[in-house]
């Protein structure tokens, strides 16, 4: 579903190598989790993913589709959520999801359903109706999660969705992710939260130093320690923390 060949990045400003030749793939089906120190790379990782940066090297795949080459198919495909929810703050959170809605151009049916769920299961309904200027961090993260789902995206890319949610909406997160997953769709996300990573994902990989440096299921990567390790013992050996 998600294939990354050979990805590399080097920021003009501070000439920062922040991604430096990974590749990896993510299947239909799996919560993949992206898990490094701060500033290893996984934020950059994502811009690219999602079209939001270009790389200097190298490829992503989204079903397919070469990003830089049919790029509209491939971003069709992704929900993508940044870590930092800047929204428009002058819409109400309803307008905001409609201009989604019309951007992924999703049916009036499928947008009223998708819009009830999920406002619903994160407890949006009442602040629907007012501008996202008066939303609290988590509120703004929850609408542009919603917005995110409403075209029932093949791919969802999350970058620190955690930060912010209380913990019913964090549970709720996790309960989509899953529910996607069984629906054949695929979650990529970054987290630091390991013990999250731990419980949900499939498959995990460690960025350091924009290298991957650890990359598989839990029992792959406790075989590789030589121990059974928590994600937390493994994360930090080898990131030398
Ligand atoms: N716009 C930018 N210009 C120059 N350097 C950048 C820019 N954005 C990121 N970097 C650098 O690239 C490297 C990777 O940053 P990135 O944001 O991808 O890390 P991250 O793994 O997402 O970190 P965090 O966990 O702190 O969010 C860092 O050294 C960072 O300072």
């Amino acid at each position: 579903m998600l294939q990354i060949r050979n990805l590399t990045k080097t920021y003009a400003k501070g000439g920062v190598k922040a991604v430096d030749n990974i590749s990896f793939h993510v299947e239909q089906g799996e919560i993949y989790g992206f898990l490094g120190p701060n500033g290893a790379g996984k934020t950059t990782t994502i811009k690219m993913i999602t079209g939001l940066l270009k790389q200097d090297g190298g490829t992503v795949r989204i079903n397919g589709f070469d990003t830089l080459v049919d790029p509209l198919e491939a971003k069709s495909k992704i929900g993508y959520v940044p870590d930092n929810p800047q929204v428009y703050e002058k819409l109400k959170g309803v307008e905001y999801l409609n201009f989604m809605a019309d951007v992924y151009r999703v049916t009036k049916t499928d947008r009223q359903e998708r819009m009830a769920r999920y406002l619903q299961l994160f407890d949006l309904e009442a602040a629907a109706g007012d501008l996202i200027d008066s939303y609290s961090h988590g509120m703004k993260q929850k609408i542009v999660l919603t917005g995110a789902l409403l075209h029932d995206p093949d791919l969802f890319v999350l970058d620190e969705p955690m930060v912010g949610l209380d913990p019913k909406s964090a549970f709720n997160l996790k309960e989509v992710m899953r529910d996607m997953c069984g629906l054949g769709k695929t979650v990529f996300f970054s987290t630091h939260v390991l013990e999250v990573a731990e419980r949900i994902c499939d498959r995990i990989a460690i960025i350091d130093k924009g290298r991957i440096i650890s990359e598989g299921t839990m029992e792959e990567l406790r075989a590789k320690a030589g121990r059974e390790e928590s994600l937390e013992q493994i994360f930090l050996e080898v990131t030398g923390a």
